[in-house]
């Protein structure tokens, strides 16, 4: 009999017959969307019972503390491995975490056939910068981009374009906590925003060139200048709200696209949360902005390359340079310049998000650390006296000429461990294009790969591995980088990266002392990291410079993160008082 005819019927019999199928389709839709682990690699056993496998703890785990990669590393300490897996997303490949230095720098540096860049950005932040480089494998496009960007980590760029537009918008931020300090008395405020203008400013003009109208810094000042004081309550200890003045349409939208990203990082489903995202009103309205400056900004820089004269040197700002790049290029590929692509405003957007988010949120938890830790701040303003002896003879700031050249080893200790501890990035994420071994198990085609620089190896012993379970490349690379004490790893201490110069017998900061990840590494490592430096050394100079930045009570200190496009802290109070010269 046709079994359609036979359910069609309305007896009992056929009503159980469909329920019982029913029951058959789910239980098997069940066993089919229950995590499938990888052989062998540690996983939470109760996770496999689920069809939401980890997604339910770490949503758990997010939501309580607005942090994610915290606890995936936790779950390495839990498991006591420094690879597992986690099932994170629902029905979907588990995801690979590996928490030890020297596997993950084998894979960034010298696995690159293997581990390919991952799509998980592209995934949380699918639809803003789709085309720029930074989504990309590396393949045939990544190359063409990046030829767009080659100039603009060179010495040239960075010592006669980059380096001035920071120190003026460093300049800015001085005289704003100048008027800060006016108007709060002595009480502490938030700096978190004036260092995310400050990076702003900055980036804005080393790509666009100055730009008046969207000089974000100067717009507060102005703001400032208007008022003479504020309420504030009787305990010092309380902060001092200070209003904020708004940011230009074209800033706003960079701003809104960057911030985008905090929802669909932690969600167990990004792209469909980054989609509900770009319907609301505020999203579109970013999408439409960035687009409209960015095509302006782009037919104007077009206008000054083609305009100028032959021989005239006219370099002044990056997009300049990735144009003239560009056409060169064509010219030489014998094809028409790809200028008002799509590909290079992702680009440009790309290079100011990069550069702006990054940098910021990296100085924000420097402000806290030299707040906490009066020592070093004390010992780098001595240091800084001492290797700037003509400024402070002639009771000025050091130029930017002279920040960016002179060699100040205990600064660069600092900015390191700065880096180290801020956790800014927390590592990187590859794709294994083939099925890969890796500490004695394998790993499947297409599975994401987290490499973790936030827990084991860097602020906690590493995990005891037997050489036999690593690569050859792997055993001969040991000692390049060294291995920190396991004595206070988590503590906030630049001298860990200076060491004894075996000819001078002084003490000279050391990049290899030991690891650190938040620049990633290899060929997809940062690209910025020369700029971010010399933007980390010129600001952190000038704070110090001018300013003691006075300890903040403990309930305006606390070390607690949201996990967005980078690790921003939750609080960033400074007390600044200006150092008489
Ligand atoms: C403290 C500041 C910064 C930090 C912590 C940082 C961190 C990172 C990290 C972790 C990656 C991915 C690395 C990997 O997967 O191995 C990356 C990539 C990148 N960064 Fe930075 N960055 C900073 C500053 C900058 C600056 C100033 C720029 C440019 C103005 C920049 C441009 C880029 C670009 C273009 C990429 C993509 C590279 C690629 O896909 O090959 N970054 N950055």
């Amino acid at each position: 009999m046709d079994l359609a005819l036979s359910l069609s019927g309305s007896s009992p019999q056929n009503a159980v017959l469909l329920a019982g199928g029913v029951v058959v389709s789910l239980v098997l839709f069940y066993r089919w969307a229950l995590p499938k682990p990888i052989p062998g690699i540690p996983y939470n056993k109760e996770s496999v019972n689920s069809i939401f496998g980890d997604a339910s703890s770490m949503v758990a785990h997010t939501s309580k503390t607005q942090e994610m990669f915290d606890w995936m590393v936790q779950q390495n300490v839990k498991l006591k491995s420094p690879i597992i897996q986690l099932f994170v997303r629902p029905f979907g490949k588990p995801w690979v975490v590996i928490a030890d230095f020297r596997e993950t720098q084998d894979i960034m540096v010298r696995r690159t056939k293997e581990f390919d860049r991952s799509i998980f950005f592209s995934e949380i932040s699918g639809k803003i910068t789709p085309s720029s480089h930074f989504s990309m494998r590396t393949d045939a496009g990544f190359r063409k981009h990046r030829r767009w960007i080659q100039g603009l980590m060179g010495l040239g760029f960075l010592h006669d374009t980059a380096a001035p537009r920071i120190y003026e918008a460093g300049l800015d931020l001085l005289q704003l906590w100048e008027q800060k300090s006016r108007i709060a008395k002595g009480h502490p405020f938030t700096a978190a925003e004036d260092i995310y203008r400050t990076a702003m400013d900055a980036i804005w003009a080393i790509v666009f060139g100055a730009d008046p109208d969207n000089n974000v810094t100067k717009a507060q000042l102005r703001l400032y200048a208007t008022i003479k004081s504020i309420e504030l309550n009787n305990d010092l200890d309380t902060e001092a709200e200070l209003p904020a003045a708004p940011f230009p349409a074209a800033v706003q939208s960079v701003l809104t696209l960057t911030d985008s990203v905090s929802t669909s990082i932690k969600s167990p489903v990004p792209k469909l949360a980054h989609w509900r995202l770009r319907q609301t009103a505020t999203m579109k309205k970013a999408y439409k902005d960035k687009d409209v400056f960015l095509q302006e900004e782009i037919q104007k820089a077009l206008n000054r390359v083609t305009g100028k004269k032959a021989n005239e040197k006219l370099i002044t700002c990056a997009i300049d340079d990735m144009i003239q790049r560009e056409m060169l290029l064509a010219e030489k590929e014998k094809r028409e310049p790809e200028v008002l692509s799509s590909g290079m405003s992702d680009e440009i957007l790309g290079f100011i998000m990069g550069g702006h988010d990054t940098t910021a949120t990296a100085i924000t938890w420097g402000l806290k650390n030299l707040s906490d830790f009066q020592d070093v701040q004390s010992k780098l303003r001595d240091e800084l006296h001492a290797h700037h002896a003509e400024a402070v003879a002639e009771k000025r700031l050091p130029t930017f000429q002279e920040i960016n050249t002179t060699t100040v080893h205990y600064r660069d200790a600092v900015i390191e461990e700065i880096l180290r501890c801020s956790n800014t990035e927390y590592g990187g994420i590859r794709t294994a294009m083939v099925d890969a071994d890796v500490l004695g198990y394998r790993i499947p085609k297409g599975t994401e790969v987290f490499l973790m620089g936030n827990g084991p190896s860097i602020f906690s012993p590493e995990f005891e591995i037997d050489d036999s379970l690593r690569t050859p490349s792997g055993i001969e690379s040991k000692d390049k980088i060294g291995v920190w004490k396991h004595k206070g790893m988590a503590e906030f201490d630049p001298e860990r990266w200076m060491v004894e110069d075996k000819a001078t017998g002084q003490k000279v900061f050391d990049p290899s002392a030991g690891p650190l990840l938040t620049f990633g590494l290899g060929e997809r490592g940062c690209y910025g990291r020369r700029m971010a430096y010399v933007e980390m050394k010129l600001l952190i100079t000038m704070i110090v410079w001018n300013f003691h930045l006075h300890k903040c009570p403990e309930a305006l200190s606390t070390n607690a993160a949201i996990d967005k496009m980078t690790h921003v802290p939750q609080q960033c109070f400074v007390r600044p008082v200006k150092l008489l010269r």
